[in-house]
C-alpha cells in the first residue's frame, strides 16, 4: 500500500523562533487524521510547507511517493487544500469559481464541467450552481471550497482549521461529512484544528504542541479513558 503523505523530520524556522522541531508521520489512504494543537504550535506552518508555499529548513514530505521538492508538479497534482482563509470570488457564480481552478489544474471543456458537476452532487451542492458565492452562507461556501480541492481528483486532503466562523450545526455536518469522504474515497485526509469535538475516538490524531509531535496514535488511545480535552490541556500543558 503507498504511503499517501509521508511527512519526514520536518524542521522549520522564523529567525530565532523554532516553528517546527523534526516533525514525522506518515498517513494511508482512507485516513482521517486530526493535526491538533494550540494557537501557535506550528500548524500552519506544516500546510505551508506541504503546499509548497515555504521550503523546510530540513526534511521532505513525500505526496504518493513523489517528492515535494524533487517532483514538485507531480506531488502538488495529487493534493487538494482547503485554507483557513476562504479563496473564493464572491462575485462570481459557483459554476464560474470551479471552472476557474479547473483551467487552473490544465481542465476544460467536457472534462470540466463533468468533474465539477460531480464535485458538487457529493456536497449536495448541485442546484446553487448558478448562484453568486455571495449569496451563499458560510457552511455553503466552504462545501464549495471542498468541492474545489476535490476536482482534480486528489489521494490527499488537507484542510487548514476548515470550520473557523462557522455556527455548530455546520460545524458538525461538515465535520461528519469529511470523515464520510475519507472512507468513500480511500483518501488520505489531514484536518488541522484546536477544537477537539470535531475528533471521533477511531480517527487517528497527530497532537503537536510548540512545534513538536507529543502524542500520534488513535484518538481514543491517547485519551486513556479520560475526555480528550483534557488529555489534550494535560499534554500541551495548558491546564491551569
Ligand atoms: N512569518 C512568520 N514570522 C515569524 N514567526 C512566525 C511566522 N509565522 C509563524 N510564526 C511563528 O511560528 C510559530 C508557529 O505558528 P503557526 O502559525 O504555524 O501556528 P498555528 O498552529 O497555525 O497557530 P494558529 O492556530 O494560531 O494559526 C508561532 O510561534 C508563530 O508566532
Amino acid at each position: 500500500m503507498t504511503v499517501r503523505l509521508d511527512v519526514q523530520g520536518i524542521s522549520h524556522r522564523f529567525g530565532k523562533k523554532t516553528a517546527l522541531n523534526d516533525v514525522c508521520f506518515k498517513l494511508n489512504p482512507g485516513t482521517f487524521c486530526a493535526l491538533l494543537g494550540p494557537n501557535g504550535a506550528g500548524k500552519s506552518t506544516l500546510f505551508s510547507i506541504m503546499t509548497r508555499l515555504f521550503v523546510p529548513d530540513a526534511g521532505q514530505v513525500l505526496v504518493d511517493g513523489y517528492s515535494l521538492a524533487r517532483e514538485p508538479g507531480k506531488a502538488l497534482a495529487c493534493i487538494g487544500v482547503v485554507f483557513q482563509q476562504p479563496t473564493l470570488d464572491l462575485d462570481l457564480t459557483v459554476w464560474r469559481n470551479l471552472k476557474y481552478f479547473a483551467a487552473l489544474h490544465g481542465m476544460s471543456g467536457a472534462e470540466a464541467d463533468k468533474r465539477i458537476t460531480a464535485c458538487l452532487e457529493r456536497v449536495n451542492m448541485a442546484e446553487r450552481v448558478g448562484e453568486k458565492v455571495r449569496a451563499l452562507n458560510g457552511g455553503h461556501r466552504r462545501r464549495m471550497e471542498i468541492a474545489r480541492a476535490l476536482i482534480h481528483d486528489p489521494q490527499v486532503l488537507l484542510l487548514d482549521e476548515p470550520t473557523v466562523g462557522l455556527d455548530a450545526a455546520t460545524r458538525q455536518s461538515i465535520t461528519a461529512y469529511v470523515h464520510d469522504l475519507a472512507r468513500e474515497r480511500d483518501l488520505a485526509v489531514l484536518w488541522a484544528t484546536h477544537l477537539v469535538d470535531e475528533i471521533n475516538d477511531e480517527d487517528r490524531l497527530v497532537v503537536l504542541h510548540e512545534g513538536r509531535i507529543c502524542a500520534d496514535g488513535h484518538a481514543g488511545e491517547i485519551a486513556t479513558g479520560r475526555s480528550l480535552q483534557s488529555r489534550f490541556l494535560e499534554l500541551t500543558g495548558d491546564n491551569e
